[in-house]
């Protein structure tokens, strides 16, 4: 039967990438996205972005909005500190098998926590059920209309702390303008934004980077 999308990423993985070479993973995943098939991960040019950003903040707690095949999972799990958390969601249970496949060959499951999910049950959940206090660092990378409602909720529930960082992807394209207005213009937060292109083309996308300010 018809192998998917995510299936023909993993098998590329398993083919071409080193187990426990995080690295590697992520070069074969990007390798695949421009050789063969266009996936939306959040590729090269972005990615070196939210490197930048990851290695800046050195976050204890991640909590990733998205994980899709997990490409942004590896890249920043593989920058975090020894004792660090990164809890991923993904609504798509078969995304997730492939996320976990992913993330099992990288050699990082011991750093990340992955839930199959909607955001908007899981968020009021965190601080139970996995004894989280607040977030360093949060990567929204889910549904383009869940970022600004999940940002409110993730505020009332106490989950974000003075110095909390936002990163959003594709806040150009597909585009997240309730998101952007908000962020933006509100008084607590301080707003960044870091142009680039939508993964593996030449179309404007881009991040922003938002610091909770209490
Ligand atoms: O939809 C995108 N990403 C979200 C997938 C939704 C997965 C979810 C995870 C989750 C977890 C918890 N609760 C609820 C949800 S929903 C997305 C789309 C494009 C794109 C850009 C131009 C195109 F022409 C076509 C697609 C590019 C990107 O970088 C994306 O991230
Ligand atoms: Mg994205």
């Amino acid at each position: 039967t018809q192998t998917t999308r995510p299936q023909r990423m993993l098998a590329a993985v398993q083919k071409n990438a080193t187990r426990g070479d995080p690295r590697s993973v992520v070069k074969a995943i990007d390798q695949f996205c421009r050789q063969k098939e266009w996936a939306m991960n959040v590729g090269d040019e972005k990615g070196c972005i939210l490197d930048s950003v990851v290695t800046e903040v050195n976050p204890a707690t991640v909590l990733e909005l998205g994980t899709y095949c997990g490409y942004s999972t590896v890249r920043i799990a593989s920058l975090l500190p020894p004792d660090a958390k990164l809890i991923t969601l993904e609504f798509n249970p078969h995304n997730a098998a492939i996320a976990r496949q992913v993330i099992a060959w990288a050699g990082l499951g011991d750093k990340i926590q992955l839930v199959e999910g909607a955001s908007g049950d899981w968020i009021p959940k965190m601080k139970e059920k996995f004894g989280i206090e607040t977030f360093d660092l949060v990567f929204l990378d889910h549904w383009k209309d869940r970022y600004l409602p999940d940002t409110k909720l993730m505020e009332e529930c106490g989950l974000l702390r003075k110095g909390s960082i936002l990163l959003a992807d594709n806040v150009i394209s597909p585009g997240t303008p309730d998101y952007l207005e908000y962020i933006r213009n509100s008084p607590r937060y301080k707003s960044q934004y870091f142009r680039s292109h939508l993964e593996y083309t030449k179309a404007e996308d881009g991040l922003e980077k938002s610091v909770f300010l209490g």
